[in-house]
Formats: C-alpha cells, sequence, structure tokens
C-alpha cells in the first residue's frame, strides 16, 4: 500500500509540475512578458486550483481502477538490474504503462529491458493478484511488445459450443474459436499438415470439423480423399468428389496416383511458367497414420511412406495436400521424414511431451499463448502453428454431435451429388 501511495504521490507531482509550467507559459504570453508576481499569481489562481482540481480526480480515479496492475511488478518482484562502475546494483522496477480497452491487453515496461520470462513463470500468481483465482476459464497470453514491453492479454475461450453452419465461408477453412472469435484460413494458405492429439480429445470431431470447410469449398477442390484403416467414420461422406481408402494396397495405389498427378502438375507449371498450380486442389486426409506402421508388408509400407515424403515435400505449389491425423508422432507411428515435411501442425490434449515438442515446440512458445498445460486441454482444444508463418494459435473448436454431422452430410449430398 505505501508503495502505491508513493507511486500515485510521484505521479500526481510529475502532473502538476507539468500543469504549473504549462500555466505559467501561458500566462506570460498573455501578459507579453510581464515578470510574475504575487498580483498576477492572485488574478490566475483559480485557474491552478481548477486544473490541480481535475489532475487529482483523475490520478485518483486512474489508480483506484488499476491499482492491481500498478502494484503488480511490486508484488512479483518484477525488475530488471543494472550494475554500475562501482559494483552498486541499480534496479529497475517494471511499469504498468497502459491498458487497452478494446483487447483488454495491460502493458508492463522496463526503462532498461523486460524479461519476459519472469511474466511467464508467474502466470498463476499474475492471475491470482488479479481477482481471477477462480475463474479457470480465463486465457492469458503474454507476448513481447516493441523492445522494452509486455503485453499481457487476457481472454475467454468457451470451453464447449455447438457447430452452426455461418461457420463455413468461401475459400476459406473454420479451425475453430480463437481469443478474436472465429479463426478461418485462407484455403491458399492450407499446407501439408500433421494433427496429433491422445484418444478422447477431439480429434475425429475436429477431423469431421475441416472435412465440413473442405467440402463446402469444393468449387476449388478437384477431389477429397480419405484414407482409414482402422474405421469408417470417413465412409460416411459417399460424395461425388471424395473417396474412402481402408486397405493398404489401396492406399499405396492411391499415394503412386496422387505422387504421379503432383509431377504431372509441375510439368503443366514449368510450361506455363507459374509458380502455383493454377488449377483446383488434391487433398488427401489419413486419419490414424499409426495403422499403417503396424503393417506386415514392409515393402508396401516403404513405397508408402516415400509417396507420403515426395508430396509432402512439393506438394503446396502444385495444390496436392496432406492432412495427416495421429495420436501419437513418435517414429514407431510416423516416420520422422514423412513428419519433418509436414508443415503445419495442430495439436490437442496430450500428455506426451515428444507429440507437443515436435509438433507445436518449445514449452515457452506455449506457455505465451495459454496457461493451460495441454495435458489439461479441454476436448477440442488446440494449438494451431501455421505452416507458412509458425505462428501460433490457441483455438476451441465446436462440439459436432452426430445428428449435426449426419445432417451435415445429408446437406452436402443434396448439392454435391445432384
Ligand atoms: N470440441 C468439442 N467440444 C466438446 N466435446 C467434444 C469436442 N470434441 C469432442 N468432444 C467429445 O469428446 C468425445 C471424444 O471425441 P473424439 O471422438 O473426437 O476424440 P478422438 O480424439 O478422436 O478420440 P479417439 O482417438 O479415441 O477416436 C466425443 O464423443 C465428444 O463427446
Amino acid at each position: 500500500m505505501l508503495h502505491l501511495f508513493k507511486l500515485f504521490s510521484q505521479d500526481i507531482i510529475k502532473f502538476w509540475a507539468v500543469l504549473i509550467w504549462g500555466l505559467f507559459s501561458i500566462i506570460y504570453i498573455i501578459e507579453n512578458g510581464a515578470v510574475l508576481n504575487a498580483e498576477l499569481i492572485e488574478k490566475y489562481q483559480y485557474y491552478f486550483i481548477i486544473g490541480a482540481s481535475i489532475i487529482l480526480i483523475e490520478r485518483t480515479i486512474y489508480f483506484l481502477k488499476y491499482h492491481r496492475f500498478i502494484l503488480l511488478p511490486y508484488s512479483l518482484s518484477l525488475y530488471n538490474r543494472v550494475a554500475d562502475e562501482q559494483k552498486e546494483s541499480k534496479i529497475f522496477l517494471d511499469k504498468f504503462k497502459k491498458y487497452d480497452k478494446k483487447t483488454n491487453t495491460y502493458y508492463f515496461k522496463n526503462r532498461l529491458a523486460i524479461d519476459k520470462k519472469m511474466y511467464l513463470d508467474s502466470k498463476d500468481k499474475i492471475i491470482h493478484l488479479l481477482g481471477y483465482e477462480d475463474k479457470n476459464e480465463v486465457e492469458f497470453e503474454i507476448k513481447a511488445h516493441n523492445k522494452k514491453e509486455i503485453a499481457i492479454r487476457l481472454f475467454k475461450l468457451p470451453k464447449k459450443f455447438n457447430w452452426h453452419i455461418e461457420l463455413l465461408k468461401d475459400k476459406h477453412l473454420y479451425l475453430g474459436h480463437s481469443k478474436n472469435g472465429a479463426y478461418f484460413l485462407p484455403l491458399t494458405d492450407l499446407t501439408s499438415s500433421i494433427c496429433c492429439g491422445e484418444s478422447g480429445a477431439g480429434k475425429s470431431n475436429f477431423l469431421n470439423m475441416l472435412i465440413f470447410s473442405l467440402v463446402h469449398n469444393f468449387n476449388y477442390i478437384d477431389k477429397l480423399d480419405f484414407i482409414d484403416l482402422k474405421g469408417v467414420e470417413l465412409s460416411r461422406y459417399k460424395l461425388n468428389n471424395t473417396t474412402f481408402t481402408d486397405k493398404l494396397e489401396q492406399v499405396d495405389k492411391l499415394l503412386e496416383e496422387l505422387k504421379n498427378e503432383m509431377n504431372k502438375r509441375f510439368s503443366e507449371m514449368k510450361e506455363k511458367g507459374d509458380l502455383i498450380y493454377s488449377g483446383k486442389y488434391r487433398i488427401c486426409l489419413i486419419d490414424e497414420i499409426g495403422t499403417i506402421s503396424t503393417h506386415y508388408d514392409k515393402k508396401l509400407k516403404e513405397n508408402i511412406f516415400n509417396n507420403l515424403i515426395e508430396i509432402g515435400q512439393k506438394g503446396r505449389a502444385s495444390k496436392v495436400l496432406l492432412l495427416v491425423f495421429s495420436q501419437k508422432i513418435d517414429s514407431t507411428n510416423i516416420p520422422t521424414n514423412v513428419l519433418t515435411n509436414l508443415q503445419g501442425s495442430f495439436l490437442l490434449r496430450t500428455s506426451s511431451q515428444f507429440n507437443i515438442n515436435n509438433s507445436i515446440g518449445l514449452q515457452e512458445e506455449i506457455e505465451e499463448i495459454t496457461r493451460t498445460r495441454v495435458a489439461d486441454f479441454p476436448k477440442g482444444r488446440l494449438i494451431y502453428k501455421d505452416g507458412l508463418t509458425s505462428e501460433k494459435i490457441l483455438l476451441q473448436t465446436p462440439y459436432l454431435s452426430q445428428e449435426i454431422q449426419n445432417s451435415m452430410i445429408k446437406y452436402f449430398r443434396s448439392w454435391i451429388n445432384k
């Protein structure tokens, strides 16, 4: 409290000093450079009193409103230290700078340099200090801002909400809700991607949601090929432009065909001098790639994985893309060479540090965008790492009930299969 009062006094003195200096300058001009005397001061005293009172009221309201944030660097010892020639260290305490109401973002500054790691490590304490202790739905993003600032953004992501048809958009894929609302990825920015998460994390739900967006954009997609060796879920679609494969030999044939298509497109591009194929997309979705790895036919597997590597490496320019789903992404489930050639990633709940490290990356980067551990993610919560920019976005996907899924498939059939 004493610290708050000290900061308040310093702040008021600073503002009053500016006011006095400003008023004196104006008086000096008005009075044509007359020397300041008691008579003049008496004449203008009410301006000083009114100005000082307004400042006092405004600053008091500001300090009352933001006292938690103003005190935060002090309460959590968020400071930087510099040692001078006499080896005496000088402390620079971080300072609350401003609040942006539109984005619910709080900015902190340090004159020397700001230490983001300290904020990341104090996340739970910050939440506690700000009075959000029991509201675990409050999410938290900590980003470096300018050179010496930190931006703390507080936002809410719903844990469960229902799918609705307005989430379909032309030339875009809906990936879930982010801190800014519905997140749509332009189809042109889609890259070959891996999606991983443990059983029950909401992978199938997400996969179907993605398929809705892809099917909705059929004008730009030549064919959607579904591969699933362990289930029949994807066989339900039965649309004119979808295929379903559940035998390894057929998978091999399909990928061979996709590779040939890709190379044909490259020849066409070379001829025309295009850098990006001008025609429609071919997108292949593989559910639970681990089932391919467990197959006994070594040669077939090798051929399949080699084709996946080649498509992953070169597919984007020719608009031949792979979307691969897996519970685990260690080398027994998906060969490292296949994984490293899938540029984008979606990470759902998992307790495997290997899954986290090899899909999204450093723990610190995850801590920047969420205060929930990946192992504690609710169903449908995911981090999307953009295949082009590597930007990481925290998303929540809506729940797709069986009835919704059935009615969407029916709806798509009604206009695609007619
Ligand atoms: N976005 C979501 N919001 C709310 N509940 C969800 C969401 N996604 C999935 N669920 C619930 O979680 C259950 C499991 O989801 P889903 O089948 O998609 O998980 P999964 O990761 O594919 O699991 P598995 O690998 O075992 O198939 C679903 O029955 C559903 O009730």
